[in-house]
């Protein structure tokens, strides 16, 4: 139930099912409806009557039905429209079944205590929603109505979650089959209130010919690759991962990072550090161990001695010409030197942001997984383009920034995506707000690279790592500082691997 199908994959859904049931689609859309009307019952069963809106389409065609039923069952309903479905949709079929007589949707005026079924677009929204259409959504909105979207909120795109012209606010959506990112993207996410998902029928089997590569972030994508130490295991077979302090003013950042990796499970855990820098984070640092590495010499001696498994660098580290050499150097260490894995965030990012192509071919040619941690702006400085491109979702974005840039790519931000350059994707969906905190992202960035250590893929390591710094965050609420998020992991990956302490 965790895959999350495109509106066009949606289609095709549909198309197969249809095929296969040899009845073709009504079925579905009647299904829909009863599904719908289901959900009217048990939520909003003491509503003094239904006002249910139709538009053109087959959204609108699940409105006639739900309309229908509800009409069936003896409950005060009226129904509007603007535009009659075209002749032999099912949406016309629908509309032909249904007994009621059809106010016209400019006329609507919500009543006191009766709930609005909002069947106006869904899957087909198409352009802007405005006129009679818009005016209908506003006065459900100002009568502060019990709103039930079918499939999505109108005016919700489902590709992206974006919102074209008017909406309005649900108190629960209804949806067939799978979400769709529009359920799971900002703002759409919201305006859904809460979302269900219902069984239309459609058989499971079709999603092996659609092949959907987008799921849901919940531990079932990642949760046997999580690392379980051997009972005759080591500490440097845990993963050594090493943390790039900044300068004195600026350590704590790498030594969030480095609580991250290490409460995550590596065995070993380094800060490596500037010289200027060694006293402060020496005062700051018990089990996990400090370096000096202040220039490229030193950096190589590190990696040759030492052969770290994955490295962290960004948080607090400056955004100068050093970042740039350190990253070349982790992802291109000297020859005989196996390259470890990279967790680029914060002021790395940034460090590239006048020659972001320096950093794609670095990633392209090394064998190590390089991870990018960047938020909407930091984004913006590597990825100008497609940040600009308001056509593009933040699905898509991150899609086509992980296949540019040849690194998994974490956008953060309330709904986190998760994408690989092979072109798989998660949305994270468990984030609390107590997360946006400064600090957070560096513990993140830690998790990713301790995952990453031990010998997670990278696109599982970033997808369990969101999910369980989220599962931390969520346990902590409010008054979350980042120190607080490595501290909650044994407790969240106990629960996690399914072991008792
Ligand atoms: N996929 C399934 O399993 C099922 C889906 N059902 C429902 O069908 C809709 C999708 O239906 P579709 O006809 O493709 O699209 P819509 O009804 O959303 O809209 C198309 C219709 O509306 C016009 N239009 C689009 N945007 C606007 C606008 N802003 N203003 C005015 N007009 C607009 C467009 O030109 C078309 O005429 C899906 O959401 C489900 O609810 C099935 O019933 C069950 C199975
Ligand atoms: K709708």
């Amino acid at each position: 139930m965790h895959e999350i199908l495109s509106p066009q994959e949606m289609g095709e859904a549909d198309r197969l099912a249809a095929e296969a049931g040899g009845a073709g689609s009504y079925p579905l859309m009647l299904n829909a409806g009863a599904a719908v009307v289901a959900e009217l019952l048990t939520r909003f069963a003491d509503a003094a009557g239904y006002d249910v809106l139709c538009g053109p389409g087959n959204n609108g065609g699940d409105g006639y039905v739900i309309a229908r039923l509800l009409h069936e069952r003896g409950l005060a309903v009226r129904l509007w429209r603007q535009e009659v479905p075209p002749a032999g949709t099912d949406g016309a079929r629908a509309a032909d079944e249904c007994p009621l007589e059809a106010r016209p949707l400019d006329r609507f005026a919500p009543e006191p205590g009766w709930a609005v079924v909002d069947a106006l677009f869904g899957a087909g929204l198409s352009k802007p929603v405005e006129g009679p259409y818009a005016e209908a959504l506003e006065k459900a909105a100002t009568a502060k109505a019990p709103v039930i979207a079918v499939d999505l909120p109108s005016g919700v795109a489902g590709d992206s979650g974006r919102v074209l012209g008017t909406t309005l606010t649900a108190d629960l959506t209804v949806t067939f089959f799978r979400k769709k990112p529009g359920h799971l993207l900002f703002p759409g996410r919201k305006l859904c209130g809460e979302t269900v998902v219902a069984d239309v029928g459609i058989p499971a089997a079709v999603l092996q010919t659609i092949r959907p590569t987008c799921r849901e972030n919940t531990p079932a994508l990642w949760q046997t690759l999580l690392p379980r130490p051997e009972r005759d295991t080591h500490k440097y077979k845990r993963g050594h991962v090493a943390v790039f302090s900044g300068p004195p003013t600026a350590t704590g950042a790498a030594r969030l990072a480095a609580r991250g990796a290490a409460r995550i499970g590596a065995g070993a855990v380094t800060v490596l550090s500037p010289a200027a820098a060694l006293a402060v984070n020496a005062m700051h640092l018990t089990a996990i161990m400090l370096h000096r590495v202040e220039e490229e010499a030193e950096l190589a001696a590190f990696i040759e001695r030492r052969h770290p498994a994955a490295f962290v660098i960004g948080p607090g580290f400056g955004v100068g010409a050093t970042a740039r050499l350190f990253t070349e150097i982790v992802l291109h260490p000297a020859s005989g030197t196996a390259a470890a894995h990279l967790v680029l965030d914060a002021d790395a990012v940034t460090a590239f942001a006048e020659v972001p192509d320096r950093l794609f071919a670095a990633a392209g040619v090394s064998r190590a997984t390089l991870v990018l941690t960047p938020h909407e702006g930091e984004f913006a400085r590597l990825f100008p383009d497609l940040a600009e491109d308001a056509l593009l979702s933040k699905l898509e974005r991150a899609r086509q920034a992980a296949v540019r840039a040849h690194a998994v790519l974490v956008l953060k931000g309330a709904d986190t995506v998760i994408a690989a350059p092979d072109g798989r994707a998660a949305i994270n969906t468990d984030a609390t707000p107590y997360l946006a905190t400064a600090g957070s992202g560096d513990v993140l960035a830690g998790m990713i690279a301790g995952l990453l250590g031990q010998g997670m893929p990278g696109f599982e390591a970033a997808c369990a790592a969101v999910h369980l710094h989220a599962e931390a965050g969520r346990r902590v609420g409010p008054g979350l500082i980042a120190e607080d998020l490595p501290e909650r992991l044994p407790e969240v990956l106990c629960a996690c691997l399914g072991e008792e302490k």
